[in-house]
């Protein structure tokens, strides 16, 4: 579903080049639910504007569904960190997650169905006529993820969607992200810089090198399918997989350090 090729990418400005994404490959089937992890600034960001068709790279490819991406791909969502830079404040709950669903050019009475199967499905239904500063932190990112499920994607993407909520939210979340997967059956791309938080949520963890980027590792998530917050953290094989994607991660660090001579 998801196929990035050789993607690199140079940031020119002036007499400076910044070489962020040196050399990525990597394919997600259709419905897989993979998180991309990585020291900060490795380009994670970088690559979701890719994939999103926000920024050409400087070479590779990336192709949504066979289809070269040029610009942003139909059948794709983004839901992005700062929620509350995403929703318009001038807007309601019910008119932000309906905003998409008018570009689409739907009809109405559709657009009406999309909204209240979303916003019910975060848990959101009551609050259709509010204003998102009427609501909690977490509460908007329930919003920007119910405006990104209504728009029927095929592929979403979530660029640390989490790191502004509280501990106890971002759990409640997760959890949220793993039953609209299930429900929606999406193919998911989740960068998040959290490796619990990518263990927890992925079939698949792929584990990003410093700058310049390469896929440093791909870890299968060998968990049980139905994850709980209690007990999947506290298994052994969640300790052990959680240890290698830490060790993978600070490899790469130190690799950076030593001159950036990763794989
Ligand atoms: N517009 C830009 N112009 C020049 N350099 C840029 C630009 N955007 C990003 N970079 C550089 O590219 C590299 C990757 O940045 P990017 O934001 O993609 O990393 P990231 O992994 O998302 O970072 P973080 O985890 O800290 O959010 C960094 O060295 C950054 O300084």
């Amino acid at each position: 579903m998801l196929d990035v090729t050789g993607l690199r990418k140079i940031y020119r400005g002036g007499d400076r080049e910044v070489e962020a994404v040196r050399d990525l490959t990597f394919s997600l089937p259709e419905g897989e639910l993979a998180c991309l992890v990585g020291p900060s600034g490795c380009g994670k960001t970088t690559l979701l504007k890719c994939i999103s068709g926000l920024m050409q790279p400087t070479s590779g490819t990336v192709r949504v569904d066979g289809r070269q991406v040029t610009g942003p791909p139909p059948g794709m969502a983004v839901v992005f960190q700062e929620y509350g830079r995403s929703l318009f404040p001038w807007l309601t709950v019910q008119d932000n997650v309906e905003l998409p669903l008018k570009e689409k050019r739907l009809p109405k009475a559709r657009r009406r169905e999309l909204v209240g199967e979303a916003l019910e499905a975060v848990g959101l239904g009551h609050a259709a006529a509010a204003h998102p500063w009427e609501l909690s932190g977490g509460m908007q990112q329930r919003v920007a993820i119910a405006r990104a499920i209504a728009y029927e994607p095929r592929v979403l993407l979530m660029d640390e969607p989490f790191a502004a909520v509280d501990a106890q939210t971002r759990a409640d979340l997760e959890d949220l992200v793993r039953r609209l997967w299930k429900r929606f059956s999406m193919t998911v791309l989740f960068v998040t810089h959290d490796i619990d938080e990518a263990v927890y949520l992925g079939q698949r963890v792929l584990v990003l090198s410093s700058s310049p980027t390469v896929v440093q590792d791909d870890v299968r998530i060998d968990l049980d399918d139905e994850r709980d917050q209690l007990s999947t953290r506290s298994a052994p094989r969640f300790a052990e997989l959680r240890s290698h994607v830490y060790a993978e991660i600070q490899s790469a660090k130190q690799g950076a350090a030593a001159g950036g001579a990763n794989r």
